[in-house]
């Protein structure tokens, strides 16, 4: 078992974290880091747990810690769900005092040496561990996407055997997006926002990294371009996109790539079965219907017409945020990196 803390486990993706790490089989969840305001008291006292998945009585008296180094000293791995401002530096003197950090925040995603990856995309990014371990440090960052960006490639990576240039994107982005105190009630009801801060620019920038090539020592962007517009919706959890990318194809050729495309993987504990799932219904994915699928994991693809033109939906907290990071970690686990 490899000792874990969660930074951030009493947020909204924390609180992910601690769902799909309480009973995990490689992992030893020990340690829970917050604020100064919810330091020193037992989680199951601090945390308001407003997760739809049961509460995991087993982390209750674990007693949260202030998030500094010296607290994760029993640690060889943290996973982090911290605002970005405070994660720039202390994931930074984290890894650098020799532990391992999976992180979901966007601080260090578009740094050179840090891996920006999807385990069924971009295995091989993983290599940029070796870098930052060659320039001295002990332990590592290594960074999930975006939570739209991640269902943005996921449904992108089976079409890397066609020829693409162009990509364009609409979304529709579930409130869980933006943190329990996020978007309030009087912003979203009855209402769509067409502006989610940074989000486009985020899709345009991390999409072409993930599905760039790694030659040993740095990443070269893909060579198509993404062109995003972002918009948050009444859905409590799951990102919805509608696709648009310059595939030449018939549309029978890109269902077969769609229903054919299989994880590299078979032995990570939260992979699911599917990655990518393929739904034939003309009116779906829904993400009332479909965000649970593969628990959270897999991206649902459907209503694929030619031009080509596509909808996709993933559950933005688990496989677009917790879950991400949570599979990372296992895919580094049995690539030795720990
Ligand atoms: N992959 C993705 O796209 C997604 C990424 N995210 C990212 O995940 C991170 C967390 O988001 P979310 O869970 O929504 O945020 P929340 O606001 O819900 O939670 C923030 C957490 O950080 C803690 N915290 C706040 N300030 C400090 C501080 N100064 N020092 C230490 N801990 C602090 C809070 O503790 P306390 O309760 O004590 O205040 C809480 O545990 C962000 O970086 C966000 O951008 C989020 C959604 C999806
Ligand atoms: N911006 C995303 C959530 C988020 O925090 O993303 P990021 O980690 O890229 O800042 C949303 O609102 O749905």
């Amino acid at each position: 078992m490899i000792n874990v803390g969660v930074l951030g486990a009493t947020g909204a993706v924390g609180q992910r974290f601690v769902q799909l790490l309480a009973d995990h089989p490689w992992f030893n969840l020990q340690t829970l880091t917050a604020s100064e305001r919810s330091a020193g008291k037992p989680y199951g006292k601090v945390v308001n747990w407003r997760l739809d998945a049961p509460y995991p009585d087993n982390v209750s008296d674990i007693v949260v810690t202030p998030t500094t180094v010296e607290s994760l000293k029993d640690c060889d791995l943290v996973f982090s769900a911290l605002p970005p401002e405070v994660a720039a530096s202390l994931e930074t003197e984290i890894a650098d005092a020799g532990i391992g950090v999976c992180s979901n925040a966007r601080s260090h995603r578009m740094d050179a040496d840090v891996p920006l990856v999807i385990p069924e995309v971009n295995p091989d990014h993983l290599g940029l561990i070796d870098v930052q371990r060659d320039r001295g440090r002990e332990g590592f960052i290594v960074t999930n996407p975006n939570c739209s960006t991640i269902v943005l490639a996921l449904a992108l990576a089976p079409l890397r055997s066609f020829e693409f240039h162009d990509v364009r994107v609409a979304t529709m982005q579930a409130i869980s997006g933006g943190g329990f105190a996020g978007v309030s009630a009087m912003d979203i009801y009855d209402n769509v926002v067409p502006y989610i801060g940074s989000e486009e620019e985020k899709m345009e920038s991390e999409t072409v990294k993930i599905m760039g090539s790694f030659d040993g020592s740095e990443v070269t962007p893909a060579s198509f371009g993404v062109s995003a517009s972002c918009h948050r919706v009444p859905v409590i959890d799951g990102h919805t996109i509608a696709v648009w990318v310059d595939v030449k194809e018939p549309v029978a050729e890109v269902k077969k790539v769609y229903a054919n495309f299989k994880s590299p993987f078979s032995n990570l504990p939260l992979q699911p079965e599917k990655a990518v799932e393929l739904l034939d219904p003309p009116d779906r994915p829904q993400p009332r219907l479909d965000r649970n699928r593969g628990r959270g994991m897999t991206v649902s693809v459907g209503r694929i017409r030619e031009g080509l033109r596509f909808v996709a939906l993933g559950h933005n907290t688990i496989r677009g945020a917790a879950g991400a990071s949570v599979l990372n970690a296992e895919l580094i686990c049995s690539r030795k990196y720990l």
